[in-house]
């Protein structure tokens, strides 16, 4: 465990209150209900965020992640708990009042304005004569100075989106909420916009809460990764912690493809169909179902079909081969190196690289 873990419930979670850093946000026991006999939007939401943190909250439609940032964002009212901004309790302030900074999917860009007038907009609270400069810091930051007197329609979809953060910035807020903000990129500029941009929040010490549904812009994006399901916050941690060690199955399979092996536990081991596995974290005893990621998964050729695997679908990646495995009635599933290859049909045997996280709960 690292200083930031913790165990609760027999679940380990990263603590949060371990972290030295000035809280910037504390989200305590959030509920919201939309009408009286609906399910929970969001309930019991807890989660403490520090100076420059950056959040990830992750999950499928309707897990409660949009009215989550906007009762924090403070458009929407909440039914139960409370915000504190920097120990201030926002809870029933205005939007206005809270010092917060939002970008949007579309980015919201004025069209009538040009870029630098974009940005200066956000600058209502600072003298006019400062503005100009002020807005230059800002564009130069995410290398838009050469571009402040185009309009938006004359920039591409990543550049209005460094427009849309600059502009956000320029109001110095102190919490910026990102709703799905990459999700009008392509891919590669999707990839490239997110890493500058996690570079600037970086830089400029922002402390963020992004909120998305695509697990891999989550775990490269965020320092803290929230995953949601049903209005609850499943598990928060680490995207190396919540990744190797999921809370339950929902969490090990919403980040990524993952085998779940029922198994006998005796201590530090399990009896598992792909023989004994070393439980990563603890002991327990037991029915457990312990989660194995295919890449913790190796092949090597069999001699015969016996006790072996057969391939049974293989998809060319690039730099790996995915590969759907059955062995015993049972499916599985293993990433190796592209330099690996196996036909489909052929026989081969499952070997466990690494040690197994024990699911404490089904999910
Ligand atoms: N204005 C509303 N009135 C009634 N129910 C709502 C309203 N907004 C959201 N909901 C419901 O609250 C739940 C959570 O919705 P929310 O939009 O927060 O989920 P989400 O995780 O952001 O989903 P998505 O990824 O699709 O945007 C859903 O069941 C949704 O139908």
């Amino acid at each position: 465990m690292n200083s930031r873990q913790t165990v609760v419930d027999g679940i380990q979670i990263e603590d949060p209150n371990l972290d030295h850093r000035p809280e910037q946000i504390q989200v305590d026991h959030l509920c919201k209900r939309y009408r009286a006999n609906d399910a929970f939007a969001v309930e019991d939401l807890s989660f403490t965020l520090h100076k420059g943190e950056i959040l990830a909250l992750l999950g499928p439609s309707g897990c409660g992640k949009t009215t989550t940032l906007r009762m924090i964002a403070g458009f929407e009212r909440v039914d139960s708990g409370r915000i504190f901004l920097h120990g201030r309790d926002v809870t029933h302030l205005s939007p206005q009042q809270r010092k917060i900074g939002i970008v949007f999917q579309d980015y919201a860009l004025f069209p009538h304005m040009t870029i630098e007038q974009n940005v200066m907009f956000a600058m209502r609270e600072v003298p006019k004569s400062q503005r100009p400069k002020k807005a230059e810091y800002w564009l130069d930051l995410m290398g838009l100075a050469d571009l402040k007197v185009r309009y938006p329609h004359e920039l591409s979809g990543g550049q209005q989106q460094r427009v849309a953060l600059a502009r956000t910035l320029a109001a110095e807020p102190d919490l910026v909420l990102l709703d799905e903000p990459f999700s009008n990129l392509d891919a590669s500029l999707r990839e490239s916009t997110r890493n500058e941009m996690r570079a600037l929040f970086k830089r400029a010490e922002t402390t963020v809460i992004l909120v998305t549904h695509d697990q891999a812009e989550a775990l490269t994006f965020a320092d803290t990764v929230g995953v949601m399901q049903k209005g609850r916050l499943a598990q928060i941690g680490t995207p190396q912690h919540v990744y190797q060690n999921p809370a339950n199955a929902f969490v090990a399979r919403f980040l990524g493809h993952t085998n779940l092996l029922v198994g006998n536990a005796d201590g530090g081991r399990v009896k598992t169909p792909l023989g004994e596995v070393l439980i990563a974290d603890g002991i327990a005893t037991g029915e457990v179902k312990l989660s194995l990621r295919p890449e913790d998964l190796h092949l090597s050729p069999a001699p015969s079909c016996d006790a072996a695997a057969r391939i049974i679908a293989r998809e060319f990646r690039g730099h790996d081969y995915f590969y759907t495995l059955e062995q015993d009635g049972y499916q599985y599933c293993v990433i190796t190196p592209s330099h690996h290859c196996y036909d489909v049909g052929s026989w081969v045997n499952i070997n466990v690289l690494r040690s197994g996280s024990v699911l404490p709960e089904a999910g």
